[in-house]
């Protein structure tokens, strides 16, 4: 059916999108009972399936298995050949299609989800109160929208950089050649894990951060450990250090940096943040505001400026992760047809989003898996009276079998609402800087999501030995002495050790 004659009746709901933020709304909009559409641009996906997770997570899994073969030489492996670079960017592709399949529009036509492929733009609302849109030339109407339009990679406004083309996530996973020497701006997530990746498959990599540590989200300890591995593997780190300026040379780029210095490679990324994709949708046509950074504003439900238009995951979340675009999306898409009571979720009343059990992972090799407060944060809602234990990974037994020394889990608990003695804390945050450190984050999250008393945890048995015994023995650490070590009161950021 041609996208006129499918656009000739109003939508219950059209989502602007295909990303994992769209494709949660419309899922969860009950396609099989109402008429739910979906516009998309490109290719169903978005970023996480064609140039974020997966590519990334992909690329990550193969340097990690070829950085700890080559580390295994100091137990007597023998040596690793070199990298058929071409043939792990097939590998990255045939991922990437893969998951693909599973968000095909023939697999979202047999879910009731009628995709319209074009751009989408807003044209006004009718007289009868229907949202009007243009897509790619065919007028559709919808009673509710929701836009999940995402992000892009942003160019910071440094001199010669746009001149130089750099890579971002769109095109870095496009690469057929390896590249000699990665030039990497931007020490966030991206920068990290894409330094890492590159170093172990053998590029030369150097990474400039303006802030004075890698990944600045994190507990300063995590990015002292992250420095150090990626050091050790042969990244050239470079902290508190901003690119000033980009030139283009028969070399290739040539960075000139903040401490006067200059570094020249042969590719340079820029992973400097994201800026939302907002523009050329006409959201003036329907009162939709933006803010300052062009993220959509929303209220505690999701609820645009205008009536009928709500907004989720990259495009208005200042957490851009693939699983917030999902729960914000299907969120979104309840709220959307909700009753506008202020009881939240009960007779189908409206609920509101909530962030603050959000768990993330930075996928390096030790990966960085965090939930909940940090300590700092902590200190500051509870001054000492929050509490933190630590497990190094050098005293479990696990690490020491694996070699995988690097890392540290760490416990944040606080009092309940009523306050009362220590053996009432609960949890309130986790950081997991160990292999699997992203698992151990998943149950942090239900520790943080269920208010979990941190007791609790450490009266449960975990299987020896896997990393997630450190999650016990530390939280057994919050009420006495384990292995010679207890608790200490949360501090701020800056009596703790960072790089
Ligand atoms: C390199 C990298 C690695 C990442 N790794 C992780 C990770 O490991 N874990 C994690 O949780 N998150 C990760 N992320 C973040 C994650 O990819 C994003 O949070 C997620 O993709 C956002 O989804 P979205 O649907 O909101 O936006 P998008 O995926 O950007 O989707 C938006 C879609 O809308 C379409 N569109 C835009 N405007 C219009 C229009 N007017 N009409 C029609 N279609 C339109 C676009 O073509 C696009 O397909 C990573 C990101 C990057 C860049
Ligand atoms: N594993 C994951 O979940 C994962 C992985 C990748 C990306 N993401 C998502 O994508 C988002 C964007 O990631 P990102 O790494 O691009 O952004 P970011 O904002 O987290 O980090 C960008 C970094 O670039 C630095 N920077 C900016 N301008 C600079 C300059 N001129 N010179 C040197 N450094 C400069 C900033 O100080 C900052 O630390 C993340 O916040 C995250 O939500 C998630």
């Amino acid at each position: 059916m041609s996208p006129r004659a499918r656009a000739d009746r109003p939508f219950d709901l059209l989502v602007v999108g295909a990303g994992a933020t769209g494709l949660g709304a419309a899922r969860a909009a009950r396609p099989g009972s109402r008429r739910v559409g979906m516009v998309e641009t490109a290719r169903t996906g978005g970023d996480c399936t064609h140039y974020g997770c997966v590519p990334s997570k992909t690329l990550l899994d193969v340097a990690h298995r070829v950085s700890r073969a080559r580390d295994g030489r100091r137990f007597g492996v023998g040596e690793v050949g070199p990298v058929d670079f071409p043939a792990v960017m097939a590998h990255v592709r045939s991922v990437v299609a893969e998951v693909e399949h599973d968000e095909s529009p023939e697999q979202l036509a047999s879910e009731g989800i009628d995709l319209l492929h074009g751009w989408a733009r807003f044209t006004g609302v009718q007289a009868d109160g229907l949202l009007a849109l243009d897509v790619s030339g065919t007028p559709v109407t919808a009673r509710r929208v929701v836009l999940a339009v995402g992000a892009h990679a942003a160019l910071p406004p440094v001199p010669g950089l746009a001149e130089a083309d750099p890579l971002t996530n769109r095109t870095v996973f496009g690469l057929v050649e390896q590249p000699r020497h990665l030039l990497v701006m931007g020490g966030g997530p991206i920068g990290v894990e894409l330094a890492q990746a590159f170093r172990g498959l053998g590029s030369d990599v150097t990474l400039v951060e303006g802030a004075a540590r890698l990944l600045g989200r994190e507990e300063p300890e995590a990015s002292a450990v992250v420095t150090a591995v990626l050091r050790r593997q042969g990244v050239d780190v470079r902290t508190s250090t901003s690119v000033t300026s980009v030139a283009t040379t028969a070399d290739g780029p040539v960075l000139t940096l903040s401490d006067g210095t200059s570094v020249t490679g042969s590719h340079l990324l820029v992973a400097a943040g994201r800026r939302p994709a907002t523009s050329g949708l006409g959201l003036d046509a329907v009162g939709v505001e933006t803010d300052r950074a062009g993220r959509v504003v929303t209220d505690a439900y999701l609820r645009t400026t205008a009536a009928g238009v709500l907004a989720a995951g990259d495009c208005t979340s200042p957490l851009q992760l693939t699983h917030v675009g999902d729960a914000q999306g299907r969120l979104a898409a309840a709220n959307a047809f909700a009753r506008s009571v202020r009881l939240p979720g009960v007779l189908g009343g409206l609920v509101p989003w909530d962030d603050r059990v959000v768990p993330w992972v930075t996928f390096t090799d030790p990966e960085v898996g965090r939930v909940g407060l940090t300590e700092a944060e902590a200190h500051e809602r509870w001054g000492r009276r929050a509490r933190v234990a630590v497990v190094t990974m050098a005293e479990t037994d696990r690490s020491r079998t694996s070699s995988d020394t690097d890392g540290y889990v760490k416990l944040v608990v606080a009092p309940g609402r009523l306050g009362g003695p220590a053996v009432l804390d609960r949890v309130v945050g986790l950081t997991a800087v160990c292999p699997h450190g992203g698992e151990l984050a998943g149950t942090g999250a239900l520790a943080v999501r269920t208010g979990m008393l941190a007791a609790r945890l450490a009266q449960t048995v975990a299987p020896y030995p896997t990393y997630s015994l450190a999650l016990r023995v530390a939280a057994a650490r919050l009420f006495g002495s384990y292995g010679g070590q207890t608790w200490r009161p949360a501090r701020p950021d800056e009596d703790a050790d960072g790089d």
